[in-house]
């Protein structure tokens, strides 16, 4: 039982070693009830892994974990009512229909039949699925899909909503719908939403507070808008016209020392001084014959919060944690 039932999520010094890997090294991180928290980093930074020991697919190698008064490991059943899982690919039946589905899982989760007849009329709706549910699952969109799998993680009403990229591969319009029902959960129904994303735009509409992760450990803690205040530095942006352009670019991201990614024929790179270094970048373009279209100066957003905290040799801007 609890030391902190004030909490949906509390992780104490949690270690996960995948052989002689560290996946996840010695992490620290609360998460209140009613917030809607966004979890990030690069792949293979250990996002999944946490998700997996919360939701008791995995345990820890070493330290704790509480979600809602149960500590991992003690009571998982517990845990498990609690809890609401959407991963990436998990088992659906693509032969049965998306009602016959979201029934399957009110049985699993103890509903009688007429309870589980009156919740899916409920979720159906609520997910826009009414018209579709008497198609098989495999003839449905990404976008339906994705909803289906919210509606699934929800048969049994659940405090903690656990999502796992929700909305990869999907187009902008099927992104926005997702968004509005993820936003109505929290809000209006109260459900706590511990979410992974590799979309920062998304978290940052999304959640009230971000984690980054680096290397199995938390390298920024905050408010969207306090980690993109807090990093200060404007943003430069261009499109060069032509990709054979690019290497010669990148080597002078390096030697130059400036923050800087590409991304196709597109540069983005964060300013020390904005001045210095818009002029420093214009007169190197000149020099190097390179033309550049779409040239832009902005604030930052936490795609620059996530490069600098993810690149930066020292890992990391200031570390900010809700208090108890
Ligand atoms: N079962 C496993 N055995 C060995 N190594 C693993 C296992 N699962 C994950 N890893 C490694 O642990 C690290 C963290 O993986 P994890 O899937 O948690 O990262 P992630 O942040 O979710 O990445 P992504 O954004 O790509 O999903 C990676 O280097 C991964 O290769």
């Amino acid at each position: 039982m609890s030391e902190t039932p004030h909490f949906a999520i509390n992780v104490r010094h949690l270690t996960k070693q995948y052989g002689d890997f560290l996946a996840l090294n010695n992490l620290d991180l609360t998460v209140a009830y009613g917030e809607f928290f966004g979890f990030l980093g690069p792949n293979g930074a250990g996002k999944t892994t946490l998700i997996k020991i919360l939701t008791t697919l995995m345990a820890p190698s070493t330290g704790e974990a509480w979600v809602g008064e149960y500590r991992i490991g003690d009571d998982d059943e517990a845990i498990r009512s609690h809890i609401g899982v959407a991963l990436q690919d998990v088992g659906v039946d693509p032969l049965l229909t998306g009602r016959e589905n979201l029934l399957l899982q009110c049985r699993l989760f103890g509903l009688s039949p007429r309870q589980s007849q009156a919740r899916v009329d409920e979720l159906l709706d609520q997910f826009g699925l009414t018209t579709a549910q008497h198609q098989r699952l495999r003839t449905y969109s990404g976008g339906m899909r994705r909803r289906l799998d919210l509606a699934l993680a929800l048969v049994h009403k659940p405090l903690i909503l656990f999502l796992d990229e929700p909305t990869t591969g999907l187009d902008p319009t099927n992104r926005f719908m997702l968004w509005d029902l993820l936003r109505q959960l929290n809000h209006d129904a109260g459900i706590t939403i511990f979410l992974t994303t590799q979309y920062l735009e998304e978290a940052d509409v999304l959640c009230n507070r971000v984690a980054f992760m680096r290397q199995g450990q938390i390298v920024a803690e905050d408010t969207p808008s306090h980690l993109k205040q807090q990093l200060g530095h404007d943003v430069v942006t261009f499109s060069v016209p032509s990709p054979d352009h690019i290497p010669r670019i990148e080597q002078w991201l390096q030697k130059s020392n400036m923050l800087g990614s590409v991304t196709g024929q597109r540069v983005r790179m964060t300013t020390r001084d904005t001045l210095a270094d818009v002029a420093q970048t214009t007169m190197w373009l000149q020099s190097a014959n390179i033309s550049v279209e779409d040239f832009h100066v902005s604030s930052p957003s936490l795609d620059d919060v996530f490069l600098a905290v993810t690149n930066s040799p020292e890992g990391g801007i200031r570390h900010a944690q809700i208090s108890e």
